[in-house]
């Protein structure tokens, strides 16, 4: 409990061990015990192949756990299967870094989003094309992408894109794995603005997972801090630089601010060469 509310998810001493004939077991998650709350932004950073993807898949049931329990709305959701894992999966929605892999280049934008309207029942065949546009305004797209082919639009709109179809699903969580991280530095700027606002604007949870601890820290209430497959330590996004204790955060945060340092002397450095 937090603030006396209850846990929208609830991770419960998590284990996923990856095992292969003649390969040796991979540890990629390993008791992992984390809460999401409604409403929150939890942000989970680690460096590659700390098992962010991995925690992200298992929640989604893209994978199964080895050992250990996931609650959803206090109810055990580990071991779904059929129909009601079907119904599960609309509840959490995941979006991923490369938003190209998930689209059908033949279908246009306002078919890509509309689908899951019509397949969850959450719109009629004749108020679809109304409810795309709605999606698109709230994602800061004009009405004119729905009809338009996904090789039209370019890598930040193709996320906002994807962003609108997820929400238009009506999902209680919204899992983000990396969903900025190969967009150019403004680009990804404005994306981080619009999860802000769409954060305030909505009651749907989110998990925003990046390597990037500073990308992190402008979206989420708390950040989870993930080392070889363990959540080491978990903080307050606002409290980061006064209560991060574990010695892998200290060194995330380090070089967070190398490159900062890096970037205000190559600004320096081209104000020189301006000025003369
Ligand atoms: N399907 C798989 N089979 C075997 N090992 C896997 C599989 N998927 C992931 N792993 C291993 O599990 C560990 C955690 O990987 P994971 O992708 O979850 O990390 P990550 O923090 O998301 O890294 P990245 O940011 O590079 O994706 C790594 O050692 C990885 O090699």
């Amino acid at each position: 409990m937090r603030h006396g509310v209850n846990p929208i998810l609830e991770l419960k001493d998590l284990y996923k061990t990856y095992e292969a004939k003649g390969q040796k077991a991979v540890h990629a998650l390993r008791s992992i015990n984390l809460n999401l709350y409604p409403g929150e932004c939890l942000g989970i950073v680690g460096e590659s192949g700390s098992g962010k993807s991995t925690l992200a898949k298992c929640i989604t049931h893209l994978e199964r756990v080895s050992s250990g329990q996931i609650g959803y709305h206090q109810q055990d959701i580990t071991r779904l299967k059929g129909e009601a894992l079907r119904l599960q999966r609309k509840q959490i929605q995941m979006v991923f870094q490369e938003p190209s892999a998930i689209f059908n280049p033949r279908l246009k934008i306002g078919a890509f989003i509309g689908e899951p309207l019509m397949n969850y029942g959450l719109s009629k065949r004749r108020q679809v094309g109304e409810a795309v546009i709605q999606l698109l305004e709230r994602v800061g797209l004009p009405a004119s992408v729905a009809s338009k082919y996904p090789h039209e639009l370019s890598g930040g709109e193709q996320q906002r894109v994807v962003i609108a179809r997820a929400m238009g699903i009506q999902p209680d969580i919204i899992i983000f794995d990396e969903a900025t991280s190969a967009l150019d530095a403004s680009i990804q700027q404005q994306i981080l603005q619009l999860l802000r606002q769409l954060h305030l604007q909505t009651d749907i949870s989110t998990i925003f997972i990046s390597h990037d601890l500073a990308v992190v820290q402008q979206v989420s209430d708390r950040i989870a801090v993930m080392h070889q497959g363990e959540v080491v330590e978990v903080v307050e996004s606002s409290q980061l630089n006064h209560s991060a204790n574990h010695p892998y955060t200290r060194s995330l945060m380090a070089s967070v601010l190398s490159v900062r340092e890096i970037r205000q002397q190559l600004q320096v450095a081209d104000l020189q060469s301006i000025t003369g």
